[in-house]
């Protein structure tokens, strides 16, 4: 039995852990997989390798009404996976080096899947064969999320093949159509990039939108534009799926009685859930919640002395700048343990990388409204700024809340062009308590750019009234 100082689970944002501040630890970091973790290897990283040339791909269609007749003649899938996945697996195999090398002398790598039999003793199968059992003073729990696949009939038959987001960016070539099941993020990037390469998709989500978790009237123009690309079956649930004609046949419920929809391939995009189960956690004394998630205070601790969790495994924000942040806190919580920083939630951005793209931080007015909290409002269209009229963007809009008594920022919620891009002074504004007026006249907005999108819709908000 080996012991350590310290065990990092988990090598997406856990492996941002070990650097100079613990050079004096002995560290163990176990992975099952691939170096690296979820963004850099079947998330973020690929997938929006794979949005860019897809916009590439789809800008003859924006192209049309500016004057512009241009076609897409073809999309070399095989050439653009394997540029992508040449990049990220050098990075993989790369990163795997580093920690396995003479810089990190203090790291061993554990190859394998790590689950707690007891307090701080961590059973590891290894890749190569075998078991080690591994104990430390203090425990990292970075072992992220994995996709959650739903029990419907047929689903898991042989013979149906069933993709995910791990395996569906490494397929050998564009099928001529894809079912894609959902109706969140994951469902709205793949529908993006396999419409855009010409691939029929027909997308099923359960509820009356897409996005819905959105700024409703963002989750509205979205869903709207996404219906007039491809198909979009709304208020419908597979009931049945079975292998047939090139590829599947799903029998699905909806409103208007039942459609038999036939697809080449099926994307299954409904979720992902915590890895807290596959790690034994209970073993170990951690307190898991309802949702699966590992229990954490604001210091990233859990209910067990000594071991800390970040990332998909215990947050309900499933997003790599949530996972870095918190990260950040841990390394520095490991290394201060008299004056651990707390981790900052209040904020949390996020962007829909699909198009038109989405962004938003802070509450949508329907929760502003539930959570009885008074806001003043402003919806600026991309219309009404000189960028977004040159471009003739008539459908795309910023909506901000605002305390309407001092005009603090709430929310904001983007739909259109850059908006991942152009939300950031208004995360900034938020992050740091500046009142919506102060950012909109204490600084020069460049003109003609899209970020007066952001000037205008604070102009637009109420003077606060005061206090
Ligand atoms: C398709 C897709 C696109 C995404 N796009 C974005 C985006 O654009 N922007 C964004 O902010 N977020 C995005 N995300 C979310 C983001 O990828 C995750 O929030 C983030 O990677 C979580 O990081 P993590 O360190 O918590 O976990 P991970 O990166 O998942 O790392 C966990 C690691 O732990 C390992 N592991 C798990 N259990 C064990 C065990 N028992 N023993 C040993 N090892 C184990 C896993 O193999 C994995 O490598 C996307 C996710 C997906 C799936
Ligand atoms: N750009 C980004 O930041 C980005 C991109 C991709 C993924 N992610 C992260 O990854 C997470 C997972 O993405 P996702 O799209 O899988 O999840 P999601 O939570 O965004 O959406 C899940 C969708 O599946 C539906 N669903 C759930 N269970 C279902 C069932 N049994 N049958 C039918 N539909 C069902 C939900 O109604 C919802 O529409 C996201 O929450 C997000 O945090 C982020």
């Amino acid at each position: 039995m080996a012991h350590f100082d310290l065990v990092i689970i988990g090598t997406g944002s856990g492996n941002s852990i070990p650097g100079p501040e613990l050079s004096h630890l002995r560290i163990a970091i176990v992975e099952d997989n691939l170096f690296g973790g979820t963004c850099l290897n079947v998330g973020c990283i690929p997938t929006k390798m794979f949005v860019h040339p897809a916009e590439l791909a789809d800008a003859a269609r924006h192209g049309r009404a500016l004057g512009i007749d241009a076609q897409l003649n073809a999309v070399d899938w095989k050439g653009i996976r394997d540029r992508i996945f040449a990049r990220i697996d050098a990075i993989e195999a790369a990163g795997r080096a580093y920690r396995e090398g003479p810089d990190c002398a203090n790291v061993s790598v554990f190859a394998g899947h790590g689950r707690f039999t007891a307090p701080k003793h961590l059973s590891v199968s290894l890749h190569d064969g075998g078991t080690e059992v591994i104990t430390a003073e203090k425990f990292v729990l970075a072992a992220g999320s994995r996709a959650v696949v739903p029990d419907i009939e047929g689903l898991l038959d042989p013979g149906v093949t069933v993709h995910t987001s791990d395996t569906i960016m490494r397929i050998d070539a564009l099928p001529a159509s894809i079912a894609i099941v959902g109706g969140g993020f994951i469902a709205a990037e793949f529908a993006h990039v396999f419409s855009s390469f010409g691939v029929a998709v027909t997308q099923i989500a359960r509820g009356p939108a897409l996005l819905r978790n959105q700024d409703r009237d963002v989750s509205e123009q979205f869903t709207q534009e996404a219906a007039a690309r491809y198909e979009v079956l709304l208020e419908a649930s597979v009931e049945q799926v079975t292998a047939g004609g090139s590829g599947v046949v799903l029998e699905v419920k909806g409103p208007h009685g039942h459609r038999t929809v036939t697809a080449e391939l099926l994307l299954i995009a409904t979720g992902r859930q915590s890895n807290a189960d596959s790690l034994g956690a209970e073993a170990a004394g951690i307190a898991v919640d309802d949702a699966g998630r590992v229990v954490v205070d604001e210091y990233q601790r859990t209910s067990a002395e000594g071991i800390f969790a970040l990332g998909d495994v215990s947050s309900a924000h499933q997003l790599k700048h949530v996972a870095n942040h918190e990260a950040r806190v841990v390394q520095h919580n490991l290394t201060h343990p008299r004056s651990m920083m707390a981790a900052d939630h209040r904020f949390i951005p996020a962007a829909v990388f699909a198009d038109p793209q989405i962004a938003s931080v802070g509450l949508t007015e329907e929760q502003a409204g539930s959570q009885g909290i008074p806001y003043a409002v402003n919806t600026q269209r991309y219309a009404d700024i000189a960028a977004g009229w040159a471009r003739e963007d008539t459908d795309h809009f910023l909506k901000v809340l605002a305390d309407p008594v001092t005009g603090q920022l709430l929310g904001a919620h983007i739909i259109g062009p850059e908006a991942a891009t152009i939300i950031q002074p208004l995360i900034h504004a938020m992050s740091f308590g500046q009142s919506a007026h102060s950012v909109a006249r204490g600084q020069y907005w460049i003109h003609p750019a899209l970020s007066e999108l952001v000037e205008n819709a604070l102009l637009g908000l109420p003077e606060p009234t005061g206090g």
